[in-house]
């Protein structure tokens, strides 16, 4: 367990060389994610100048406890740089994410930055994505209509427990967790989930990584995106 922390550690630190001053910070979420918040605060007290932007509130909270100014989101013209974590992620550099819940935030962060950098252990590197189940952001109206419908296509939606408690995102809805019966399947699934109403978002993000930086026992790996 230890040498996976300091495995996630190096991903992060290393993924950290690539912050450059008056950057505008996509901050992602997780444990992985933790190690570059706590790193981004240490590089700010070293007088770079950042603004960060949070992709869930216990980021929000993070970046705050290690002194890094952030911006709402709707007040900043551009994010240079996202660093974030990954559940799962295969050779396309496709992933599987939100497994926090957070997805949603973490894919429109992503989506509207000029890079991303997925940081991670080499536990999350997939020859196919499928043994993470596919998270989904569903608004509570109507949820559970959605969910049989999702049912009789074949799949088997899971509703989102923590603590004893239906886990709430941060945009106040709540996850379906999917297993689907084809691993390769993502991708068309996430596709045919969002012709559904009341779906918000999926946890399946194409290839938006400029480079993913994965860390193992031995070494800390960059590998460039260079579709
Ligand atoms: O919603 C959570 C995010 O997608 C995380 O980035 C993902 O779950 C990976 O988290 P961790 O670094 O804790 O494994």
């Amino acid at each position: 367990m230890r040498i996976q922390q300091e495995q996630k550690q190096a991903a992060a630190l290393k993924a950290a060389e690539y912050i450059r001053d008056n950057m505008v910070l996509g901050l992602g979420t997780g444990s992985t994610a933790y190690y570059l918040i706590r790193r981004a605060g240490e590089l700010v007290k070293a007088g770079m100048r950042l603004q960060a932007v949070a992709t869930s509130r216990s980021s929000e909270k993070l970046a705050e406890e290690f002194g890094i100014p952030l911006a709402d989101i709707n007040e900043v013209s551009r994010v240079d740089l996202t660093i974030d974590g990954v559940d799962e992620i295969d050779p396309n550099f496709e992933a599987v994410k939100g497994g926090g819940g957070a997805l949603t935030r973490e894919k429109i962060t992503a989506y509207y930055s000029e890079q991303v950098i997925w940081i991670m252990d080499h536990r999350k590197q997939v020859s196919r994505l499928g043994a993470f189940p596919l998270p989904v952001e569903v608004l509570p109206f109507g949820w559970h209509l959605l969910s049989e419908k999702i049912h009789g296509l074949g799949y088997a939606p899971i509703l989102r427990v923590e603590n004893g408690q239906t886990f709430r995102t941060d945009n106040g809805n709540y996850i379906l967790d999917i297993h689907s019966p084809s691993p390769a399947g993502y991708r068309k699934l996430s596709d045919l989930l969002h012709s559904y109403p009341g779906v918000v978002e999926t946890g399946y993000f194409p290839a938006v990584c400029s480079r993913i930086i994965v860390a193992d026992s031995s070494e800390v790996l960059v590998i460039e995106n260079k579709k």
